[in-house]
This record gives structure tokens, C-alpha cells and sequence, in this order.
């Protein structure tokens, strides 16, 4: 195979609208998108009728923290209920026996990768025991990777801004060092201070012009009270449509009502939601939001590390278990929850030419399965994996062909 062909051609892709069609790909990107049958076919790739989508949005994952790949460590629970600080502490001392994080962050991102996500958020922990290090460390770890995978890193306060001195200062300078966008974590409940938080983090992101992404596992009322801090924030400070709130559990359990409401001031703000759908916690209820106009995306989290020993980093896997949680049987709500892990992420995350039509970057994954809803319930395994029309994956495993594109000149 010619390893720096410029121009592919992609036979009898069928297209999420059910038509089949032929692609062509020039300079890693979809040129032309005909009826099949119609393209030129030297050195043609016959996709033979198989489902076409966009590479998957992996939009909140942590690169720094997972043992993937490392020594399994039996999950210990929290003494008395869920508590952050309990997870990190948990985390802390298993990653001083762990191997070295580039070696587990890249077991990590060649999972995701293996399974179709080609774009993907990672936060990385900032406080005052670690410092900078792991922002370093991964880092380096996306420069390595960045002709395979677009790598969003969120500086994140894993414990706390307030209640680690030292933390804000490290953060304005992991945004220095190229992390774009500030996390946070709790204000509430961690910090106990909602104002002196959002002020910090607010005030970075205006600083460097930097999205915000923001743990918020606080539930009920209290959650949603920083949920419309956070939207005041947003809409004061004229950042609609760089904001995200993680998790957000408290949208999980309020009224009906006071969702209402929340839903449209939330769309409003342009502030998107993540959701991975966690196991025995309450999440966002997806179709209501949807329905109000908010983006809600979705990530893997947490891949066995402190949190839980779940997580396989495929974003369609994901997007079955938002639909199984969400109660999602209908075709387009199936389709929702597809959107979900695609789309819908590609929007939160900021993500340029994205999607499966002429100019967008050709970053696909064709896969056994008559149409969308049918994928989202069945979870093909068997897909190939194409960045800028090139073959990088399949069957779940990085295979780069032994070609060394990922220097060639005419990848952006
Ligand atoms: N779900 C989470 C993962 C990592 N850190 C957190 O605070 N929360």
C-alpha cells in the first residue's frame, strides 16, 4: 500500500441516511460524496455496504489516572459513601506502584482509538502535592499521538482550588504550558466556597481565553444551584458555548419542574453537559435536556482506575449504555444516543469540520451494522478505524500498517 497516497477512494459506504454512496478523500479530507457507483476505482477501498460514521467523541476521560494495562487493583469503596477525597487518596497511593503514566496514558488512548474515538477531552490533575507533572507528562504524551488523535487537556483541581494552596497558580501555568481549558470540581461541597471558586476559574479562563469544563458530582438542589452559577458565569462573561459542566448528578434528581426551567436557562447559556451514564448514580436525564436544547455529550470517564474497575473506551458501547439507562427503544431515540457520543460531542467540544460530508476531515469508522439504531444496540465489534483516510485501527487494536504517516506533510 502506498503510504502516501494523497487521493483514496471509498466504495459502497452506507451513510447514516441509509443511502450507499462512494467517498473520495484528498489531503484528509472528503472531496466528493457520490451515489455508489460512480467513482473512479484504482486502488479503491470496498467498504462493501458497511455503516460509515464519524470517528466517536471520547469528551471526558482521564489519561493521568488510569492502570489500564497496569496490575488490576480490586476497588476499595468509600467508608461511608461516596467522597472524592477518598478516591484520590485511593488513587494516589496505587499510582506510586503503577507504571510510568505516558505508558498507561498511551494503553489508554490506543483503547479509544482501537474502538473509533479520534477526538477526545482529557483532564489532568493540578494540585499542590503533584503539581505540574502530570500536565507535563501528558503533554508530551498528546504531542506524540497528534497525527492519530485530536487531544483536548483540561487543567483540573483535582483537590480543590481553595482548599489546595498553591492551585490556582499551577493552573494559570498548566493553561501557560498548552493545557486549553480550566476544570474545577465541586465548588460546594469540596471547596465550600461556590464564589471563590468560580471566581478562580472564571477569571483563568477569561485570562487565556481558555473553555471551562467542571466537575460537578453535587446532587439535588445544591448541585443545580452551582448549575446556575456556573450558567450566570457563562453568560456574564460572554462564554456561550465554551462551558461544559461534567457529570452534574443534580440533574438527576430534581423535580420535573425544576428541571424545566433549568433545562432552558442551561441551552440558553450555551453550556453543554457530560454524561458517561455512571453505574448507581442518578445522570442527567438526556432526552429532557435534548428536548430544552442543551448539548449533552458523553465520555468514559474513569477506565479502571480508583473510581471503578469499569470503563473499555469505546464511545458506541457508551452510547448502548446511555441508551439502556435512558430507556431509549425507539429508532430516533437510539439515534439520540449516537448523537450523543458523536455529534453532540463534536459541538461541546468545539470540534472543526467534523462529520461525514464534503470538506470535513475524513476521521471515520466503518462498521457491520445496517443502520444507527442498530449499532447503538448491537455494538459491532468488528470496525475499521480511518484518520485523514487512512487505515489506523481494526478490530479493536491500532494497526498502523507499518506506514509512517503520521509525518506525512498533508495532515493538518
Ligand atoms: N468522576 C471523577 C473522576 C475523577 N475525578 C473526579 O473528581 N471525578
Amino acid at each position: 500500500m502506498d503510504c502516501i497516497l494523497n487521493q483514496t477512494h471509498f466504495l459502497n459506504a452506507r451513510l447514516a441516511d441509509g443511502t450507499v454512496a462512494d467517498l473520495t478523500v484528498a489531503g484528509g479530507r472528503f472531496s466528493a460524496i457520490a451515489p455508489a457507483g460512480n467513482a473512479a476505482r484504482s486502488g479503491a477501498v470496498d467498504l462493501a455496504g458497511r455503516l460509515v460514521l464519524p470517528a466517536f467523541v471520547e469528551g471526558h476521560i482521564h489519561l493521568d489516572t488510569s492502570f489500564y494495562g497496569d496490575a488490576w487493583r480490586p476497588h476499595v469503596p468509600c467508608a461511608n459513601g461516596f467522597d472524592v477525597r477518598e478516591r484520590v487518596a485511593f488513587q494516589m497511593r496505587n499510582l506510586e506502584q503503577a507504571a510510568p503514566m505516558a505508558e498507561r496514558a498511551k494503553n489508554q488512548l490506543e483503547l479509544c482509538v482501537g474502538h473509533g474515538s479520534l477526538a477526545m477531552r482529557s483532564h489532568v490533575m493540578v494540585d499542590a502535592a503533584v503539581g505540574l507533572k502530570h500536565v507535563e507528562t501528558i503533554l508530551a504524551v498528546r504531542e506524540k499521538y497528534r497525527d492519530l488523535i485530536d487531544i483536548q487537556l483540561v487543567a483540573f483541581p483535582q483537590s480543590g482550588i481553595l482548599s489546595s494552596p498553591g492551585t490556582a497558580e499551577l493552573l494559570d501555568e498548566a493553561l501557560k504550558l498548552g493545557c486549553d481549558l480550566i476544570g474545577g470540581l465541586d465548588p460546594a461541597s469540596f471547596d465550600r466556597d461556590v464564589k471563590g471558586h468560580l471566581d478562580v476559574v472564571f477569571g483563568l479562563a477569561e485570562k487565556h481565553d481558555a473553555g471551562v469544563d467542571i466537575h460537578l458530582h453535587d446532587r439535588g438542589t445544591l448541585g443545580l444551584f452551582e448549575i446556575e452559577e456556573i450558567v450566570a458565569r457563562t453568560t456574564a462573561s460572554g462564554m456561550q458555548g465554551k462551558v461544559v459542566v461534567s457529570h452534574a448528578y443534580g440533574l438527576g434528581d430534581i423535580s420535573a419542574d425544576a428541571l424545566a426551567g433549568a433545562g432552558e436557562r442551561i441551552a440558553a447559556a450555551g453550556v453543554a453537559i457530560m454524561t458517561n451514564a455512571p453505574g448507581d448514580h442518578p445522570f442527567p436525564p438526556v432526552a429532557a435536556l435534548r428536548k430544552a436544547g442543551v448539548t449533552v455529550f458523553a465520555g468514559s470517564d474513569n477506565i479502571r482506575d480508583s473510581w471503578w474497575p469499569y470503563g473499555d473506551g469505546d464511545m458506541l458501547n457508551r452510547a448502548n449504555m446511555i441508551g439502556y439507562r435512558s430507556g431509549f427503544y425507539e429508532d430516533w431515540e437510539l439515534e439520540a444516543a449516537y448523537d450523543v457520543v458523536s455529534h453532540a460531542g463534536a459541538r461541546a467540544l468545539g470540534l472543526e469540520g467534523y462529520g461525514i460530508a464534503v470538506g470535513a476531515k475524513a476521521d471515520f469508522v466503518a462498521l457491520k451494522a445496517e443502520h444507527v439504531p442498530e449499532a447503538v444496540v448491537a455494538v459491532p465489534t468488528e470496525r475499521t478505524v480511518y484518520r485523514a483516510g487512512r487505515e489506523v485501527a481494526r478490530g479493536g487494536k491500532v494497526s498502523f500498517l507499518g506506514c509512517p504517516i503520521y509525518r506525512s506533510p498533508d495532515i493538518a
